[in-house]
């Protein structure tokens, strides 16, 4: 990532008030669940820790017609896309392409990893600045709502041809024992890409635009892999696994356990994404909603922790290549009127996220208004 952004100032975040250091807290996920006292830095404010009371009632799409390249279902599924997209981004998919032996596999191995010694995560510690690598409640980057997870994560380019960047990946960084889940983990990008495409076309067939120009935006793109592991909390209902916000990329596939915890906030009210076998969760996020020119929504959403279950998931971030400008097809702004954003950079918004602002529900938003007050100085 460009570091010139770095010398641009800006008006701290909260939490950058706090006389508390980054760093100070150790998230020992084996440790913490023993622990009586549980640390300030991980309880959250009453008014984030509302319970959800109802389930999202997102589509469940089938795309087994639109692979096989049949009108008909390939309309009603970008129908489906369309009706959740104006509401709230999220829908879940089967007949996905994706093996689910392969599903199964990716989200068991997440165990391998997140049930080593903290020394050994911590020999593979994100960086500040890189994107892969391991990352305990991000004690590091916050020192306060700090999120009670631990994740692993890791890039896989959309053009890096016949090169296994994943499985590369797990073997330098965690050595021989983990080459074989490194290889799990490439077959699983390999085959999460192609969904996500095939997604793309969808979205611009559900906006009625060009339906090679999103996916034609995406062919060079990158995702942003994530294991996510939420330990149990006696005192659940005092933290957050993953606070509120939405995403920043274009879009999300996620594969969740069946221990509940992913919610969408929708209709003023929290609402729990049901976990369904072999089905993956799909949402846009703020990139897509600037390419949909505001038409579709970036949803905030969050992850809950349970009491006595450890839940995981996987979460595969699918982004455009850091120099591409993020702009909505030309028929979209005849049609439906005046530029709702400016015209960015994926790195920019990449940039303002890890250095300058923690994400929430209003990063997008935040972003353009940061943007043009570093501009205008
Ligand atoms: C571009 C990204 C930043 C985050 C990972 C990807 C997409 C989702 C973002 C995130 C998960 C949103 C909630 C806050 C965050 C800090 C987190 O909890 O991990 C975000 C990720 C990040 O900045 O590492
Ligand atoms: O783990 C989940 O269910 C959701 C996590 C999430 O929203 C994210 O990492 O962006
Ligand atoms: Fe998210």
């Amino acid at each position: 990532m460009d570091s010139s952004a770095s010398t641009i100032l800006m008006p701290p975040p909260l939490e950058l008030k706090d006389e508390r250091k980054k760093g100070s807290v150790v998230f020992d996920s084996s440790k913490m669940q023993k622990q009586e006292k549980l640390p300030t830095e991980f309880i959250w404010p009453d008014a984030d820790l509302v319970r959800a009371q109802q389930e999202l009632n997102e589509p469940l799409i089938d795309l087994d017609g639109f692979f096989k390249g049949d009108e008909a279902a390939t309309a009603h599924a970008a129908e489906l896309i369309r009706m959740a997209c104006l509401n709230h981004g999220f829908f879940q998919v089967t007949n996905h392409g994706v093996d689910l032996d392969l599903i199964r596999a990716a989200q068991e191995d997440m165990g391998a990893f997140f049930k080593l010694p903290l020394s050994r995560k911590l020999s593979v510690k994100k960086k500040p600045g890189e994107l892969s690598g391991y990352s305990g409640a991000h004690a590091d980057r916050y020192t306060s709502k700090l999120p009670w997870k631990e994740t692993l994560s890791f890039v896989y380019c959309y053009d890096s041809g016949s090169k296994p960047m994943v499985a590369d990946y797990f073997k330098t960084a965690l050595g021989e024992d983990f080459e074989q889940i490194g290889w799990i983990y490439q077959k699983y990008c390999d085959a999460l890409k192609e969904l996500s495409l095939g997604i793309m076309q969808l979205l611009a067939i559900s906006l009625d635009v060009d339906s090679s120009y999103y996916r034609k935006l995406f062919e060079d793109g990158y995702s942003i892999m994530r294991c996510n592991s939420y330990p149990p909390c006696k005192e659940a209902g005092l933290v957050m696994g993953t606070g509120p916000h939405c995403d920043p990329v274009a879009l999300t596939i996620l594969h969740q356990d069946q221990v509940k915890g992913l919610e969408v906030f929708v209709d003023n009210k929290w609402q729990s994404v049901k976990p369904r076998p072999g089905a993956l969760v799909v949402n846009i996020g703020d990139t897509f909603m600037a390419l949909s020119n505001g038409k579709y929504k970036s949803c905030i959403h969050r992850a809950v922790v349970n009491m006595d279950k450890e839940r995981r998931s996987l979460t595969f971030f699918m982004s455009p290549k850091d120099d591409k400008v993020v702009s909505p097809p030309q028929e979209l702004i005849v049609r439906e009127g005046p530029r709702k954003y400016p015209d960015f950079k994926w790195s920019e918004l990449l940039e303002f996220t890890q250095k300058h602002y923690r994400p929430n529900n209003d990063t997008l938003q935040s972003f353009v208004e940061w943007r043009l007050s570093s501009q205008t100085k």
